[in-house]
């Protein structure tokens, strides 16, 4: 009998977002267009008689996951969760989506319970609907790549293309997902934001995105000095949705992104979320 089973899935860097609103969890979610990072989290399940999970960042922990203790409980099953990411929580890197996905990866894979990896999908999807901690993070994290979603859910359409150049982010603090998602004047003035296509390639995602950012009023004065100082070094650069944070590509951007913080340097990811192992 499996006892442990560990999976992983990446995160993601939305760029820019429209919510749309469904009949249901499964017919909401967002279009828009973000990167699928090689970052995410790691997710160790085992079999006990209560939910607990425990989230790892950098050594440091704490106790609870709303939305995994929800998909776990929807599930009807019991277990000790431990989820692990060097990713700042709450930052925009689409961590929630991430701990769904290897978590769930991880669960069917321990109780045997026969899920499609859509089904697995479905539920992160709906427990992230559920808790407004995200809309389109689960349909872009299940492959790699930049992707680009034209309509809501997990089934809506959905193009990838896979840059080799690097990615780079700084966080500066965490933006609380769900408190913009539930601004319903917020909402509004993301989606007049919206642009209305895909992008090119790296550069023009972010180019694309930091025109929505500064159209959805979202930049923070924090945030804002980081992305003058970008434009001054002619560094393509746009702020991580839903995040205190800012992404930049191109040679200069790693330097430049250095006087503001820890730099992560992140690559676009080739696949989704996958089981590594499991143990008797
Ligand atoms: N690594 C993680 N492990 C477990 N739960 C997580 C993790 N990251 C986020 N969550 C859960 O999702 C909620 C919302 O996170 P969110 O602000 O959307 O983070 P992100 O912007 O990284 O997706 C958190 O309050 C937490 O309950
Ligand atoms: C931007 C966001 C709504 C939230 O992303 P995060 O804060 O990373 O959970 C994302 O889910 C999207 O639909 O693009």
């Amino acid at each position: 009998m499996v006892r442990t089973a560990v999976a992983f899935s990446p995160g993601h860097i939305s760029g820019y977002f429209r919510r749309v609103e469904g009949d249901d969890p499964s017919t909401t979610g967002s279009v828009g267009a973000g990167v699928v990072i090689d970052e995410g989290v790691r997710s160790t399940v085992v079999r006990a008689a209560e939910t607990n999970v425990r989230v790892v960042r950098q050594d440091l922990a704490s106790a609870g996951s709303p939305p995994v203790e929800y998909a776990l409980e929807r599930l009807g099953v019991t277990a000790g969760v431990t989820t692990e990411c060097r990713l700042p929580i709450g930052a925009g890197f689409g961590l929630s989506a991430a701990a769904l996905l290897a978590t769930l990866t991880a669960t069917n894979h321990l109780f045997d319970l026969g899920l499609s990896e859509d089904e697995v999908a479905a539920r992160a999807h709906e427990a992230e609907v559920i808790h407004r901690s995200g809309l389109g993070d689960v349909a872009a994290s299940r492959a790699g790549g930049v992707v680009c979603r034209t309509g809501p859910g997990i089934h809506a359409g959905i193009t990838r293309i896979y840059p080799q150049e690097p990615l780079y982010a700084v966080s500066l603090g965490p933006l609380p997902t769900a408190s913009v998602l539930s601004s319903e004047e917020a909402m509004a003035r993301i989606a007049a934001a919206f642009p209305d296509r895909c992008p090119r390639d790296l550069a023009d995602f972010c180019l694309l995105s930091r025109g929505f950012a500064e159209r959805s009023g979202l930049i923070a004065p924090e945030v804002r000095r980081v992305l003058e100082a970008c434009d001054a070094a002619t560094v393509p650069a746009s702020m991580t949705m839903l995040g205190n944070g800012v992404f930049a590509c191109g040679d200069d951007a790693g330097r430049v992104l250095s006087r503001f913080g820890e730099v992560y340097t992140l690559r676009v990811a080739r696949r989704g979320a996958y089981l590594i192992e499991t143990k008797p």
